[in-house]
């Protein structure tokens, strides 16, 4: 209903909504139910026959005098539930509900007062009438003897006037009431929001109501005017009545659409009086309904998914796409949290980031990786809006999403076609590149060592030429995966095009690092190639370079690279070559070295010299044995040389199994030859210490030698004990217990911590050269050797100073009571037979 419903139902005038079909009455205001004496409920039950006591024919007679008399109001007797009669006036005016019908507004007054009084004024004109024809009659039969009766009916002509002009009093302030529940009836026509326009038959417009004046060049005035001409162009006005159609009219300067409908208005006799229009503009629900076709076509056909969820994050709707995408039915996930849908791939710090943007800002979209009801995961885009309300409160959100597998599949296969080579799955020259620039940059940054091979396969391109390009590629394929197989996986392995490879080796800290791996390589190239049933053979030219001794940016490095492995062609292929002359030698003369030492222990290469360890009384004397290598070719090799090199390779175990035999023996002899207590000192490398049973190995050595365990000093270097392991702690507890002496070698230099001094079962402590070399007079050197003592004597180690060269080092150190001493100063080291005559001269021998 277009009226505005309170003013309809409150309002004191009796209004009726009247279906004028079937007469049945659709709607009663609260001064309807209370005129007619009946419930709303029943008057809706009710038809208007069943209320007006006028028979068809009356109201068809009352409809044509009403047409007559230019009235625009019906007089019906209406019968009310008490069962009395009501005479009423009836204004109806068509209109159009919200379902589009025709309805009959009827707003009824109860003018059965005004009638009465109207009959009763024409009863009493009757009688007087009558009355004065009797009189008249009397008058003239009675002549002049009625004189006095005259005088009398004078006066009651009088009195009857004056009851009639009471009479007509009343009846002038009915019809006023009457009038201003006519203004009323129009006020209510005026706020009909529709246009209503009354025509005649000719079209020509006989009223309108106040919305018609408002928007149109029209006045009441100006009535007779041509509906065509008031509503220009509009060109579609119904033809016949009671049609009903859509048109476009031009309302001030803009086009708006209307249904307009067409009836008949007939009188009581069924002649027709004209014909009453409605406009009722629908632009805004014919642009609503658009648009909500639009969304809901948009809704259900897009392929984005959509999900809408409540303010608590339940969801309330879903499309088709969603179900495509998701697996799940609408009717499946109403009401859930779309955290059903979570892959378990971000954690709660990524939800939280994306709550807390749809809170700030109203909006998230990104990558998320969602489960779909299978449980497959996939990765989708997603949009996520919050609705807010009036309040800023977030009322809803609305998330669009897409599958982007394929997307990511292709820009996978894409990225991999960009990266790396097809035929080997290797990294192509673009992808080297890449990562060479972001290797050098981090080596850069942490100071790291970097190494670059070029690998070019020697008679790679007869292999091809004789077997056919298949065969070539099988070839390149096998290779690529021996290269790969050679290399760590932080490595980089590139096929740059062709036969040529390259690696990109990162923390490589040492030539014989790299050289392991050269080897490896060239060891697998060279090895046959089983290719559909052809064996052949290849070999690799590898040119080698390192960043930063020969290069500091890529383009360099590869240049250098590439030219190390031309030369490593020259030189006869199958072998690697160092960038930089000096790198090779280097190289070179370790390969010379470690390839000695395998052979050394065999080839009786190694002896031990001695050096005199004294206590500074004179009184006890020991030695330390000191490990020497002579190749013949390489010549005497120092031992901080070829000791890391022999540890590296793990030939320290044998060869220092070797040195603990040989100084046990040795020491028991020249025990058995002094009469004083001797003692030797033996250097175990962490190494040997890694091996379990080190501790087993020197008993056997004592027990085999004959050596007393007292005698044998172990000297290992603060490196064993940084180890920290259980197995070490229970080696040296091991040995303290078999009353084997353990000293700690090069104290000072390392980390000098003194948990050591108190966790391990030390005896000695050994004061590093370095600190010995300036004393006395350097006081730095001087308060620190002073303090190293003292704190060994609180802990009862023995301690040695050594590297003591001059008489004032060691004045100095008796002063400190330093409790041995060892150096040039005494002795250098010196080979066995030395070593006794030295002995010889300084200790008095046993009888
Ligand atoms: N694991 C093993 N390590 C061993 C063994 N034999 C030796 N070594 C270690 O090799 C390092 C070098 O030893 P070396 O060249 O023999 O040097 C020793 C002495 O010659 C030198 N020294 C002694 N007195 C002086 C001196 O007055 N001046 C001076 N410039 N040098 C002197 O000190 C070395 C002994 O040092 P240390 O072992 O710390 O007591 C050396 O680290 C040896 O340990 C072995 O069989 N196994």
């Amino acid at each position: 209903l277009d009226l505005p419903w309170q003013v309809f139902r409150n309002n004191s005038a009796v209004m009726l909504i009247i279906d004028p079909n079937s007469g049945q009455i659709t709607a009663a205001n609260n001064a309807a139910t209370e005129f007619y004496g009946y419930a709303e409920s029943e008057l809706l039950t009710l038809r208007i026959q069943d209320i007006n006591q006028f028979t068809a024919e009356q109201v068809a007679i009352e409809r044509k005098n009403a047409v007559a008399e230019g009235r625009n109001y019906f007089i019906f007797r209406h019968q009310l539930a008490d069962q009395s009669i009501r005479t009423v006036s009836v204004h109806s005016v068509p209109f159009r509900d919200k379902n589009n019908e025709i309805q009959l507004f009827s707003i009824v007054h109860d003018i059965s007062e005004q009638r009465f009084l109207q009959q009763s004024l024409w009863h009493y004109q009757a009688n007087l009438e009558q009355q004065v024809a009797l009189q008249t009659q009397e008058i003239k039969q009675v002549n002049q003897s009625q004189t006095l009766l005259f005088s009398v009916v004078i006066v009651v002509l009088c009195a009857a006037t004056l009851v009639l002009g009471v009479f007509l009093m009343r009846l002038r302030r009915a019809k006023k009431r009457s009038e201003s529940q006519g203004a009323r009836l129009s006020a209510i026509f005026d706020a009909i929001g529709d246009y209503l326009i009354f025509t005649n038959d000719n079209g020509n417009i006989l009223s309108a109501n106040s919305r018609v004046s408002d928007d149109f060049t029209f006045t009441q005035g100006a009535l007779n005017e041509s509906i065509t001409q008031l509503f220009a162009g509009i060109g579609c006005l119904p033809d016949a009545p009671y049609a009903n159609r859509e048109c476009q009219v031009k309302v001030k300067g803009q086009f708006r659409s209307f249904n307009v409908t067409k009836n008949d208005v007939r009188d009581g006799k069924n002649q027709r009086l004209g014909f009453i229009y409605v406009l009722q503009d629908i632009t805004v629900r014919l642009e609503n309904e658009r648009e909500q076709r639009l969304a809901s076509t948009v809704f259900s056909t897009t392929s984005e998914g959509v999900l809408v969820s409540d303010k608590d994050n339940k969801i309330q709707m879903v499309n088709r796409a969603f179900s495509q995408i998701t697996g799940y039915r609408q009717e499946e996930v109403l009401g859930e949290s779309p955290a059903l849908f979570n892959s378990g791939r971000h954690g709660p710090t990524f939800f939280s980031q994306l709550y807390s943007d749809l809170h700030e800002h109203g909006h998230w979209e990104g990558e998320i990786w969602n489960r779909r009801k299978s449980g497959e995961v996939y990765p989708s885009w997603l949009q996520v809006s919050a609705v807010f309300d009036d309040e800023q409160n977030i009322e809803m959100y609305v998330a669009l999403f897409n599958d982007i597998t394929s997307r990511k599949n292709h820009e996978q296969m894409m990225w991999q076609q960009a990266n790396f080579d097809t035929l080997t799955g290797l990294a192509n020259r673009l992808h080297f590149h890449e990562q060479f620039d972001h290797t050098l940059e981090r080596a850069k940054t942490h100071a790291s060592r970097l190494a670059i091979c070029f690998i070019d396969l020697d008679r790679f391109k007869a292999v091809n030429d004789t077997l056919g390009h298949h065969i070539g590629d099988l070839l390149l394929i096998e290779a690529a995966q021996r290269l790969k197989e050679c290399t760590r996986s932080s490595d980089i392995v590139a096929r740059l095009g062709g036969d040529e490879f390259a690696l990109l080796l990162p923390d490589i800290d040492t030539i014989s690092d790299i050289e392991k791996i050269a080897n490896k390589v060239l060891q697998q190239l060279s090895a046959p190639f089983e290719l559909e049933g052809h064996e052949t053979f290849v070999s690799g030219s590898m040119g080698i370079t390192f960043f930063p001794d020969d290069g500091n940016d890529r383009k360099a490095l590869l240049r250098n690279a590439d030219s190390a492995m031309y030369k490593a062609k020259e030189h006869g292929r199958n072998c690697y070559q160092f960038y930089t002359a000096a790198m090779h030698e280097h190289a070179q003369a370790r390969r010379q070295l470690e390839g000695a030492l395998h052979k050394a222990l065999s080839n009786q290469e190694f002896s031990i010299f001695y050096q005199p360890i004294i206590s500074v009384d004179g009184q006890h004397i020991g030695s330390e044995a000191l490990l020497r290598w002579h190749n013949k070719e390489l010549g005497s090799v120092p031992p901080d040389k070829f000791i890391p090199i022999c540890e590296e390779l793990g030939l320290i175990i044998t060869i220092g199994e070797w040195v603990l035999y040989q100084a046990c023996s040795q020491a028991k002899a020249w025990c058995d030859r002094i009469q004083q207590s001797f003692f030797v000192t033996v250097n175990v490398s962490s190494i040997q210490f890694q091996r379990a049973d080190m501790a087993q190995v020197i008993g056997r050595v004592l027990q085999e030698t004959g050596l007393a365990s007292h005698c044998l000093t172990i000297e290992i270097t603060e490196t064993v004990l940084a180890d920290n392991s259980q197995n070490i702690l229970h080696q040296l507890k091991t040995l303290r217990a078999m009353g084997v002496e353990l000293a700690i070698d090069d104290f000072g230099t390392g980390y000098s911590s003194l948990s050591y001094l108190k966790r391990f079962p030390l005896s000695k402590l050994k004061i590093d050269r370095a600190f010995i070399r300036d004393l006395p007079d350097d006081l730095e050197d001087r308060a620190l050797v002073k303090a190293i003592i003292s704190m060994a004597g609180n802990l009862n180690l023995t301690v040695v100073a050594e590297g003591v060269e001059t008489q004032p080092q060691l004045d100095f150190l008796r002063t400190l009571q330093c409790d041995y001493s060892q150096g040039y100063l005494h002795s250098k080291p010196i080979p066995a037979l030395e070593f006794e005559d030295w002995l010889t001269e300084h200790v008095v021998e046993s009888p």
